[in-house]
């Protein structure tokens, strides 16, 4: 972010730091029916580090995304946070992960302020003096603190991310993760949420995990990238390995090149 907070340098949530939480995948295959989505997939995620997951519509990045917040379960494999598996309800009640949804998922009948202070609420972490603290602050971070009192409606998309991530800190999440955090912004907006994801990642040693098309995010802020096609893994390394791929399958999907004499339309299945 070009202007960063100092106030950003400690927890502003909380003086009990949770540490950081490792994710294994371990060859997880995922079925709906006859079609095979995940393909014996592992990988592991460091402790604080910003993994990026790229691959093209329909490689199965967000059932993977799923399966590591125990939204999906395996048909193979498992998929561990520290040495808890994803799958279970325990997990969910010991580890805070946060997801920030595509679309954002906002409630659209509640003001931005109230969207933030729903799930801190539900689960009475604070009296509504302590809420409004926790609220303001993760405002102030992504630098909304004048549209608490909108309704979504009133919000641009660009406003709308923020928003979700901000919902997603007051969670105080040890593993964020991000569903296609810059779709349908315009490549400033999109540069200005990937600043935002870096500097959350740094300041809180949050541990992160981004689905993303974006190159130019993966790029510049993931540690490592790992590349999904098809259900299967078929590369992961640090960005900078991307900008000269080797592998022909790689080089096509982030260096397209349109061809009018034979075009890809013509080669869908469906
Ligand atoms: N609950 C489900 N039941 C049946 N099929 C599903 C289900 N969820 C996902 N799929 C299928 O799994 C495949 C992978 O979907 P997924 O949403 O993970 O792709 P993706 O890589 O995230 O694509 P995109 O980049 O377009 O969002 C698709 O063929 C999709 O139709």
């Amino acid at each position: 972010m070009a202007d960063r907070s100092p106030s950003l340098t400690r927890n502003p949530f909380t003086a009990e730091e949770k540490p950081a939480v490792s994710v294994a995948v371990e060859h997880l295959s995922k079925s709906f029916g006859a079609l095979q989505v995940l393909k014996d997939v592992s990988f592991a995620v460091e402790p604080g580090e910003i993994f990026v997951l790229m691959g093209p519509s329909g490689s199965g990045k967000s059932v993977l995304l799923k399966h590591i917040v125990g939204l999906e379960l395996p048909t193979a494999g498992r998929v561990m946070v520290d040495s808890h598996d994803a799958s279970s309800e325990r997990t969910r009640e010991q580890i805070r992960m946060a997801l920030v949804f595509q679309a954002g998922a906002l409630f659209n009948s509640l003001s931005v302020y109230d969207n933030l202070a729903l799930y801190l609420r539900e689960h009475q972490v604070a009296n509504e003096g302590g809420i409004r603290e926790k609220v303001m602050r993760a405002l102030q971070i992504l630098s909304l603190e004048n549209a608490a009192s909108k309704l979504p409606a009133e919000l641009s998309g660009g406003m709308k991310k923020r928003v979700a991530i901000a919902r997603a800190l007051v969670m105080e999440p040890q593993l964020m993760l991000y569903d296609e955090p810059t779709s349908e912004l315009d490549p400033v907006m999109g540069a200005t949420i990937s600043e935002i994801i870096a500097t959350l990642k740094d300041e809180f040693h949050v541990t992160t995990i981004v689905v993303s098309h974006d190159r130019d995010l993966a790029l510049s802020i993931a540690d490592r990238v790992g590349i999904l096609m098809n259900g299967q893994l078929i590369h992961v390394s640090p960005p900078a390995a991307l900008r000269d791929p080797h592998d022909p399958r790689i080089d096509d999907f982030l260096n397209p090149q349109v061809d009018l004499k034979n075009p890809r339309f013509k080669k869908l299945e469906i």
